[in-house]
């Protein structure tokens, strides 16, 4: 899908599936600085769908006008078929929030923590106590029910902030950077928690800015920089449309990296020396690296070696959601 028709969706009909979340050029200004300047999408009930991006991109004031916590400029907006702007409470009634920064209560213990929040939303005590022994078990923190939150590590805050955020029951979870900061075990801990809640149906609206995180977790995504949309769809189906199979990485330690990108097309697209075979298709500048975009990068680097280049380092690998991010914005997704 090319960038003019991810902005074209088509609202849904009268007969339709209500989407869980509709949004029609939402716009929302700071003075004159627009942080999300006309952006368009919809989820749809039972999807797992995200908002990729770098820092500032406008994913979290996005996250926050879908929680019916920011007002919008303008543009329009539907949560589970209601205006968050005209019916907050009954939006927030629906949705579990997941803010990027945990706010417990430390002075809390853990199960405490589940309880006070559902009393937020008047549920019953008698329902609470049940309900919290469920989420604990599920958040895998049931032997940590009488513990204080600040004895907690910060994978296991992030998951309690999860199980309480589920506390009524929501019909869409909206996660913002839900593993920042969190060490590889603890992400994966967290990516089991949230598949299962994948399976039993919750639609999950997450932004993040890692690109492991969204290809494993979103059903399809958004691309999002400068507070609008670059690029829409699946994680492999934008792979596909924006990059090659294939990513050959070089580095050459030398400060002509430019000239020599240059000099490594000329070859890769010389057909007289079966450049067929490599589907060569561009070269990327980093200041540390050069990135050659070929079908094939393993018959590239031998056509590289063959013409007597001598990297210091050679990496063939899968093209993935951060070549798409490269190819669109010719930036990286973390500063
Ligand atoms: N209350 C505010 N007043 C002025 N500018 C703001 C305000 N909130 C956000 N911004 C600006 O809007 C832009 C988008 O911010 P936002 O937090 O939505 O980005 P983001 O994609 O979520 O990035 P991050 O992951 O860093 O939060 C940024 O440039 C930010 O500085």
């Amino acid at each position: 899908m090319s960038i003019s028709s991810a902005l074209e969706f088509s609202v849904p009909t009268e007969s339709g599936p209500e989407p869980a979340i509709h949004a029609v050029d939402l716009v929302k200004r700071y003075g004159d600085f627009a942080a999300v300047d006309g952006i368009s999408f919809s989820v749809s009930k039972g999807e797992s769908f995200g908002l990729l991006g770098p820092n500032g991109a406008g994913k979290s004031t996005t996250m926050r006008m879908i929680a019916a916590v920011a007002s919008r400029t303008s543009g329009q907006m539907r949560v589970a078929g209601l205006d968050p702007e005209q019916q907050g409470p009954e939006v927030r009634a629906r949705l579990g929030v997941i803010p990027q920064q945990d706010n417990l209560d430390e002075e809390l213990t853990v199960r405490e923590n589940i309880i006070m929040y559902g009393r937020y939303f008047g549920l019953p005590r008698r329902y609470l106590l049940a309900k919290a022994d469920e989420l604990l078990e599920f958040a895998q923190l049931s032997h940590k029910a009488n513990s204080r939150v600040e004895d907690l590590s910060g994978g296991m805050k992030r998951r309690l902030t999860i199980a309480r955020a589920l506390v009524n029951e929501p019909e869409v979870l909206l996660l913002d950077e839900p593993t920042t900061g969190l060490d590889p075990q603890a992400r994966h801990v967290l990516w089991d928690r949230l598949f299962r809640l994948k399976e039993f149906g919750t639609t999950l609206v997450l932004t993040t800015h890692h690109m492991d995180e969204a290809e494993q977790l979103c059903d399809r995504l958004v691309v999002v920089d400068h507070g609008t949309i670059m690029a829409e769809g699946s994680p492999q189906g934008l792979i596909r449309e924006h990059s090659t199979r294939e990513v050959l990485e070089l580095r050459f330690g030398t400060d002509r990296n430019a000239e020599q990108a240059e000099t490594l097309k000329e070859l890769l697209t010389n057909t007289d020396a079966g450049a067929g075979e490599v589907g060569f298709s561009h070269v990327e500048v980093l200041p540390d690296r050069l990135m050659v975009y070929a079908e094939h990068a393993e018959s590239a680097l031998e056509k590289i070696h063959a013409a007597g280049h001598r990297p210091m380092t050679s990496l063939v690998r899968r093209s993935s959601l951060e070549d798409v991010f490269l190819r669109l914005t010719g930036r990286s997704l973390i500063d």
